[in-house]
């Protein structure tokens, strides 16, 4: 072992690795896969060892520098993911092991923390009554018992300090350390009998999951059809069967209500991946997954590298969700890659969704590689929601300028009077969204980003891109002028609005305004399903996967912001959007009603979501695509040019868009075409210019060759711009 084959994490050629050589002190530490700093192009720079031959050429071998980590959380399996990453996304094989292995930690931080559970034997309710806080922690840890404790703390919304507090008072106590394999620990939960739908699904996969091969099949069931009990019971199978599990959610602090059926089905056997745990937590997490302790990982997006022993089964529910698409490079998405790690282990894919990704569904078609299973009713024969539609231009012609229509004023007095909950939705914070001068017409910009700055109730104007904040101008920065107006509603104006028209009313609002502190989604969840708020108001926040039964009415305050998108995915967005908030309405006994209200009814997308009608609109749209040939009748690749010289960008770009053309020739590349060199959508961020190319072609194979060629010739010729490639983008 005298030579090491290291991975360097630095954008460089793709497949590129490089030759070093192991000093005699790092023989007995070094392994396959350790983290090492080594020094690269005049200075040190980290990598992976993914080999030990011997290099072409003896001269010029450098030194490993030291040994980092020695057995980061990779292994064979994830490495030939990674490998598969670097020709899919057209990262070097360095980033890629570095975003399956996440980031270092050293094992000192591992300290393994038990559990939390509540003490036995009856205390006094008083002794708590003056103490709220303790008292809704002590609930969460007989609900979740088992969270550590920054677990438990960010689940009841509390500081560390009043879980520290109820385990001074004996209340809580530290559960013995749990024994691998300790799946029969917890009390089984309450396990409802199937329905007819529930049934077929669960016994058509658990086929799926007994056969050898790997498999992918789309769940495509309506709100509320119990999506959650079908993979509840899977899971159930894949444990028996002695193999592991991974289930994605779109957002881990936005499913608090799954995390919890999760652990009552499996207990400690549940291992969460999130972005709230601290490193030596995550590492501690890590270890139960790969030493097969923890068989049920349930994480968001980069939970699907969990390094489990032996893949069973992927659940990515929530399908469609774009925050499984990774916006920084290795610009992955989750669900391409489950279906690659799902074809090296044998496992099987479900992918759930009210609203499926046209891109999922149409691999579910007949002849696709997807298997289709169906669910069209809600459990308990619930009745989907009724949709009204309101067409906001009679409101105006009428006379009404609120942005409540009478309709909606209406139904929600109505729901407030017979004490039931309401949500309010609106796909947009803040309290104005243009700040305008009347005088020259002056909008109120960031200075730093291409884009118009939000008003906020606290007097601030907020960029929402780069969170710059500067105090709304009495007169006009430009002309002097002392007509300053604001246009446009966000999540704020709704809030002052409800509590004008009913000043008694107790309402929440949820986006991220109000959720930016640890732990307080799950507060806000936790207050609206079982406190005295009556209506709940948020962004997209609030769209996915709530299940209160209390609340009877959704308001959509305007379905017109996602619609009006520049994008080709904005029908699509908006169909989900307002699909899966309907779909929060008439979830208990008592039957939903939902108000739409927008400028444009008669929209397919709108008209769709008003008759649950996915096939309607999923045949519409495809249309559409089609007769523009974008995805997924084609393939797309977006190379973003940024730097702080427009110039340098614009020129990086122009070459970029010369090369191509020229590699296309070369290569003998058919049907496809370049779409630009032109500004990006925000054309600059943070004072970087924006500018960039599409890649559209008929075979992702051949666009991404194409890109792959160029990026060896002209990755490093422009020192001042960066450049980023993004396949199968979400966002142009
Ligand atoms: N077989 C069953 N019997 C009784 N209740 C059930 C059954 N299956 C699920 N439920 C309940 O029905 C409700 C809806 O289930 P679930 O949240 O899984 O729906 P879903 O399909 O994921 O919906 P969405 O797509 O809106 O998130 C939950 O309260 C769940 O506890
Ligand atoms: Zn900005």
């Amino acid at each position: 072992m005298q030579y090491a084959e290291v991975a360097v994490i630095v954008p460089v050629r793709l497949y590129q690795t490089f030759h070093y050589r192991v000093p005699s002190q790092l023989q007995s530490e070094l392994k396959k896969f350790s983290r090492v700093e080594v020094p690269f192009a005049g200075r040190l720079v980290q990598g992976f060892v993914v080999g030990f031959s011997r290099p072409p050429h003896l001269q010029k071998v450098k030194d490993i520098k030291r040994v980092l980590e020695q057995a980061p959380f990779l292994n064979d399996d994830l490495y030939e993911t990674a490998c598969w990453m670097v020709q899919r996304y057209l990262c070097s094989l360095g980033d890629a092991l570095q975003c399956i292995a996440g980031s270092p930690v050293g094992s000192s931080q591992a300290r393994q923390e038990n559990g939390l559970v509540v003490a036995d034997g009856q205390f006094n309710q008083a002794v708590l009554a003056r103490a709220p806080k303790q008292k809704i922690t002590l609930e969460a840890a007989r609900a979740c018992p088992g969270l550590t404790k920054s677990q438990l703390a960010a689940k009841a919304g509390v500081s560390a300090a009043v879980v520290n507090a109820l385990l001074a008072k004996g209340l809580l106590k530290e559960a013995a350390a749990v024994q691998a394999g300790g799946h029969e620990a917890m009390p089984r939960a309450a396990i409802p009998p199937l329905t007819a739908e529930q049934e077929l699904a669960v016994s058509q996969l658990r086929q799926a999951l007994r056969a050898a091969g790997p498999s992918a099949w789309l769940l495509h069931g309506v709100t509320g059809s119990g999506k959650t009990e079908v993979y509840l019971r899977l899971i159930d199978e894949t444990l028996n069967m002695r193999r592991q599990v991974i289930v994605l959610v779109p957002e881990i602090s936005l499913t608090p209500q799954m995390v919890e059926r999760f652990r009552a089905r499996f207990g400690q056997q549940v291992a969460l991946l999130h972005s709230a745990l601290s490193q030596g937590e995550r590492y501690a997490e890590k270890a139960r997954i790969r030493a097969g302790q923890a068989a049920v990982v349930l994480g968001a997006r980069s939970a699907i590298f969990a390094p489990v022993p032996d893949l069973g089964l992927i659940i990515i529910d929530e399908e469609h969700e774009h925050s499984y698409k990774q916006e920084e490079s290795p610009k992955y998405h989750a669900r391409e890659v489950a279906l690659q790690r799902a074809a090296q282990n044998k496992a099987v894919v479900v992918l759930g969704s009210a609203t499926p990704a046209l891109e999922s569904y149409c691999r579910a078609r007949p002849g696709g590689p997807y298997g289709l299973i169906t669910m069209t009713k809600r459990v308990d024969q619930r009745e989907l929601p009724k949709v009204h539609i309101i067409d906001l231009r009679k409101e105006l012609a009428a006379g009404n300028t609120s942005i409540f229509s009478v309709a909606l004023q209406n139904a929600l007095a109505g729901r407030l009077a017979k004490g039931e909950k309401s949500i309010l939705f609106l796909n947009r914070r803040g309290l104005a969204t243009v700040v305008i001068c009347r005088q020259c017409g002056g909008v109120m910009k960031c200075p730093r980003c291409e884009i118009s700055y939000t008003l906020h109730s606290d007097g601030w104007l907020k960029c929402h891109y780069c969170g710059h904040a500067a105090r709304a101008p009495g007169i006009c920065p430009c002309c002097g002028g002392q007509t300053i107006r604001s246009f446009g509603v966000g999540t704020q104006r709704v809030e002052e609005e409800v509590k004008r028209l009913f000043p008694d009313c107790r309402v929440l609002r949820m986006d991220a305004d109000t959720t930016a502190r640890k732990g307080s989604h799950r507060q806000l969840l936790h207050e609206f399903a079982h406190g005295d708020a009556q209506v709940l108001i948020g962004t997209q926040m609030i769209a996915k996967g709530l299940d209160i039964h209390q609340v009877t009415l959704v308001g959509v305050i305007s379905a017109d912001i996602t619609l009006h998108m520049p994008d080709f995915r904005a029908a699509e967005r908006t169909f989900q959007l307002l699909t899966q908030v309907a779909g929060r309405a008439g979830r208990g006994s008592k039957p939903g009603e939902v108000i739409i209200q927008t400028y444009d009814p008669g929209h397919f997308s709108i008209i769709t979501a008003q008759n649950h009608d996915y096939l309607g609109f999923y045949h519409k749209e495809m249309a559409v695509r089609r007769s523009l040939r974008y995805p997924p009748f084609s393939y797309l690749i977006k190379i973003l040019f940024t730097g702080l010289n427009e110039g340098d960008v614009m020129a990086a770009a122009q070459y970029w868009q010369e090369r191509l053309a020229e590699a296309g020739r070369n290569l003998a590349v058919r049907d496809w075409e370049i779409l630009g060199p032109a500004p990006a959508g925000i054309p600059r961020i943070k004072n970087r210019y924006r500018w960039q190319l599409i890649l559209k072609g008929m075979a992702s194979r051949d666009i991404r060759r194409l890109a792959a060629a160029v990026l060896e010739q002209a990755g490093t010729r422009y020192k001042q711009v960066a450049v980023s490639i993004d396949v199968d983008p979400l966002n142009l």
